[in-house]
């Protein structure tokens, strides 16, 4: 399976976002890849108050365009992330995932909200207009079966685990570290999830714009099973395609056999509460 990971540029005009992927698809066209994989938020400025001005209902102009542009290349395409409207008016950040059809086989909204406030470094809070969502997003392709969540959602190792648990061989992960986490714990976490599970993990971001109000990382990457990192961009935009072959995640756990391993009846609270 040939990943194509878009490190986009994000600019203020959501249409310039889209327009831009429909270049970069155009760009890379002769190299038949099976699937794209997008940054979080990257038809949108990631600033909480903007989030609401940007909103769209599902099925309407970006997930139209991604739906369309999936079909026309004939790609899966994981769609980033967006912020999403639902009939109530509440917002989502929400991954979308795009089959060659175009029709939509997946929908993560981000289950963990990204509040945080450390001194002398990052402050964010997406609760001032977020909404969480509630699911743990597994889906089937013909490569077989993948999850999806969002940047913040893979430090929660019981999701990740859970995804494993129904299947998936391949995380995606669109995201945008910054420049405080990003330094310290991006490769870290990321190598961490894929060794865990022993599953490849696909974390795409947006490129670096030191003139936004919040500095994305970049660096995107993808590690293997093993826990090694296959390949990562730097913090410029561009793209970067590889190969993977889902059947190593196999390999490497039945050389390592430990999901089959776990104890399970040791690992119940319950029993040692005291
Ligand atoms: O976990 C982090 O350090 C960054 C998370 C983040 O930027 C996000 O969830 O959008």
């Amino acid at each position: 399976m040939k990943i194509a990971q878009f490190q986009m540029h994000v600019y203020e005009e959501k249409k310039k976002n889209l327009r831009q992927l429909e270049d970069y698809m155009k760009r890379i066209e002769q190299e038949q890849v099976d699937m794209i994989a997008l940054g979080e938020m990257f038809n949108c400025p990631y600033v909480t108050q903007k989030f609401p001005d940007y909103a769209e209902k599902e099925g309407t102009e970006s997930w139209e365009i991604c739906s369309a542009l999936a079909k026309q290349y004939h790609v899966y395409l994981s769609a980033g992330s967006m912020p999403e409207k639902d009939e109530a008016g509440r917002i989502y950040n929400t991954a979308y995932i795009f089959d060659r059809k175009g029709k939509q086989i997946a929908k993560h909204r981000k289950a963990h909200l990204f509040d945080i406030d450390i001194e002398g470094g990052q402050y964010f809070k997406e609760s001032d207009t977020l909404t969480a969502g509630d699911s743990c997003t597994v889906f089937e392709t013909e490569f077989g079966k993948m999850g999806l969540c969002i940047c913040y959602d893979l430090r929660f190792p019981e999701l990740s685990r859970m995804m494993v648990e129904q299947g998936a061989r391949v995380i995606f992960v669109p995201a945008a570290f910054n420049m405080t986490t990003g330094p310290a714990h991006w490769e870290l976490l990321f190598r961490s999830r894929a060794l865990d599970n022993q599953c490849f993990v696909v974390g795409t971001s947006d490129a670096r714009d030191e003139s936004a109000e919040y500095v994305s990382w970049g660096h995107s990457l993808l590690v293997s099973p093993w826990g090694n990192i296959i390949g990562e961009m730097d913090e410029k935009e561009g793209y970067m395609i590889h190969e993977i072959d889902l059947k190593y995640a196999d390999k490497v756990r039945r050389e390592l056999p430990l999901l089959n391993a776990r104890r399970k009846d040791i690992y119940r609270e319950e029993l040692h509460r005291r």
